[in-house]
């Protein structure tokens, strides 16, 4: 079974390896929507996988550390493409939540990656 929980991050990014003229290249924000998925079986007792509250909890630190910030200043951001921040939450979810499955990010309403890991 998957589960999943949605977070908002409003963050501010300007990517600096585009072509000159890229639109991109300049200060510009989101709301970043980040989808966490998690899988695992169902707790006979419990009838969940885990509580969404407690998954809420584990990124919390994390949505901190993003949210209302300007990502390029962020360690390990520096050029923060939807790629770079779904790799970034993984490899600091993943250590404390084992039953992460895949990344979401969604930059825009019309853009965004998947990321499983690899
Ligand atoms: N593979 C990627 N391509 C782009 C990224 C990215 O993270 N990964 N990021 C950007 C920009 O940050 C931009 O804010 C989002 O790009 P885009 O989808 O082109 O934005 P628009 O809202 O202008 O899209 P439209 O649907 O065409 O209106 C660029 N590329
Ligand atoms: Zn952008």
């Amino acid at each position: 079974m998957k589960i999943f929980k949605v977070f908002t991050i409003e963050a501010a990014h300007r990517l600096p390896n585009v072509p000159a003229g890229h639109k991109c290249a300049r200060l510009h924000g989101h709301s970043f929507r980040v989808e966490l998925h998690v899988e695992g079986d169902i707790d006979p007792h419990a009838g969940w996988v885990m509580d969404f509250a407690d998954l809420k909890t584990t990124f919390q630190p994390l949505y901190d550390q993003l949210d209302h910030h300007y990502l390029n200043d962020i360690e390990g951001l520096d050029n923060p493409t939807s790629e770079r921040l779904a790799v970034w939450i993984w490899d600091r979810l993943k250590p404390q939540l084992p039953l992460l499955a895949e990344v979401v990010v969604h930059e825009t309403c019309t853009s965004g990656c998947h990321y499983r890991g690899r």
